[in-house]
């Protein structure tokens, strides 16, 4: 036995790091343990270098958007090493910036797979911990396929890797990953395929804007099959032949990269959880409201690998970490409080969510009146030469609350904020309306929106 701690966080990730950080001001003793270089997905494999490559994509977008407008795009181009070179400029540092600062607030930083071997004991490669409290923060992993020939495809942590970019591409799955690469390709001219098992794609947006990202999509060579299943993939002279079925009919498509972008599951198969008596799940541990395990009250769990309401993203990550942590802490006094957590899919432009859908509105019985603006005419959309933009705010009829707004345009990624502090302190829209914005900035379309 090497140590005891009042503490062991197993993942540093954005959740783990968050939690660690809060018990060691505390004046308790932590460890944190990783078997990748520290930052977790969204620094090093996730969110930071997926829109670091998005900017490349941007700048094509918003030239060719401009064309015949003052701009001349000709010869314009992605130089994909480059702009790779550039995402290692921010993510090459981090794993040790991170460890810095852990040192820094006086924890210890543990290197290895983490795995249970008792209640309240681990093993991180070889060597034992005891500690009176574990917080499982090990993250997500892509789900497993079973489909023939899954072991071709590459996930979005090679994706964000790939030294160069082929010409074909195909997405498996119609969801964030998918529809945010496939939007970079395809503006650094690559052919973008999305395979959606599904009639909708992206489920958790607004349909009718989800549409018009669809369409946009299209026009710049997203090209997106639904109710589509893969067969197989297969090795062909160059690249993969995937073969897919629609409606009892089947077709090949041949691609150089085929990429899953079809979910991802909390990531614990290697933790030996039974060993410490704690139930878990495809969406991660089996927690209480408080985030402590149902069945092992020294363990603990937040972000994307712990079964919670909560999305698997980073906001979702870090401010459950922050609860379980307070938890451990002060007794079990505090819940998550998911209100106004807004969400985006980093297409161009970008589709944005805050709140409820308008069917989830509805389930709940709540009379809303919908706010639908089509803002592709707007000064801010024509100024660019953006051709599709829109805006859906929920309203809630008897009390003029704010219950939902989504969002399809550029820099709506930034304009959801706004909705979702309107949200999470209460405003209604009359109290959100009065409030004046700089101009001209698209800031300052909020209250046409309303
Ligand atoms: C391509 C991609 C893009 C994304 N973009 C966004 C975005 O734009 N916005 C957003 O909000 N969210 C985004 N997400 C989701 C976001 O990255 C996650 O929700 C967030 O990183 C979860 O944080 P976490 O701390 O729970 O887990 P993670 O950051 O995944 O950290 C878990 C850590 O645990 C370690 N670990 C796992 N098992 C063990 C073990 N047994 N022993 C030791 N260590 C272990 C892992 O190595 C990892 O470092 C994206 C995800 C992906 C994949
Ligand atoms: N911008 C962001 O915040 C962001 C970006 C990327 C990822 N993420 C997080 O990561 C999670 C995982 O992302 P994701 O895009 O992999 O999953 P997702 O859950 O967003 O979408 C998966 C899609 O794949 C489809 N699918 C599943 N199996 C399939 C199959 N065999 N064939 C065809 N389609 C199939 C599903 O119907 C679904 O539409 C997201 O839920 C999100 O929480 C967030």
């Amino acid at each position: 036995m090497s140590g005891t701690y009042d503490l062991v966080v197993i993942g540093a990730g954005m959740a783990g790091i968050a939690a660690a950080k809060k018990c060691a001001n505390q004046g308790w003793r932590v460890a944190i343990a990783d078997s990748l270089p520290y930052g977790g997905t969204c620094a090093l494999r996730g969110c930071d270098p997926k829109k670091i490559l998005r900017r490349g994509a941007e700048i094509i977008d918003s030239a060719r958007l401009m064309r015949g407008k003052g701009i001349d795009d000709a010869g314009l181009a992605i130089n994909w090493p480059d702009l790779m070179t550039h995402k290692h400029g921010f993510t090459d540092p981090v794993p040790q910036r991170m460890e810095d600062d852990l040192a820094r607030n006086g924890i210890d930083t543990l290197h290895g797979h983490a795995r249970f071997t008792g209640t309240r004991q681990i093993d991180v490669d070889g060597t034992n911990y005891e500690a009176e409290r574990f917080l499982v923060a090990t993250g997500a992993r892509p789900r497993p396929l079973d489909f023939p020939g899954h072991e071709y495809l590459i996930d979005s942590t090679e994706f964000l890797n790939l030294d160069a970019l082929p010409t074909r591409i195909l997405f498996i799955g119609g969801g964030f990953i998918s529809f945010e690469f496939a939007h970079v390709v395809a503006r650094a001219g690559s052919t973008a395929v999305i395979i959606d098992r599904g009639a909708r794609p992206l489920k958790s947006f607004d349909p009718d804007l989800v549409e018009l990202l669809v369409d946009r999509g299209r026009e710049v060579g997203v090209d997106l099959r639904r109710d589509t299943h893969v067969v197989a993939v297969k090795r062909a002279n160059r690249g993969y032949r995937v073969t897919v079925e629609r409606d009892g009919g089947s077709e090949t498509i041949e691609a150089d990269l085929v990429v899953h972008g079809a979910g991802r599951v909390a990531d614990l198969a290697g933790l030996d959880l039974e060993s410490a008596g704690v139930q878990w799940g495809e969406r991660g541990v089996r927690v209480g409201g408080h985030l402590q395990s149902t069945t092992n009250s020294a363990v603990w769990a937040a972000g994307d690998s712990a079964d919670t309401a909560g999305m698997p993203l980073t906001p979702v990550a870090v401010s459950e970490a922050k609860v379980a942590a307070s938890n451990m802490i002060k007794g079990t006094t505090t819940t998550p409080d998911y209100t106004g957590i807004p969400t985006a899919v980093f297409t161009i432009p970008e589709l944005t969510r805050v709140g409820m859908l308008e069917s989830e509105a509805t389930q709940q019985g709540i009379d809303v009146e919908i706010r639908y603006s089509d803002t592709s005419d707007w000064y801010s959309n024509f100024r660019i030469g953006e051709h599709t933009a829109a805006a859906k705010i929920l309203i809630d009829r008897s009390n003029d609350l704010i219950v939902g707004a989504h969002l399809l345009g550029p820099e709506y990624g930034e304009l959801i904020n706004t909705f979702g502090l309107a949200i999470k302190l209460g405003l209604t829209a009359r109290q959100l309306k009065s409030a004046t914005a700089a101009y001209p900035t698209v800031g300052s379309d909020l209250g046409s929106m309303l």
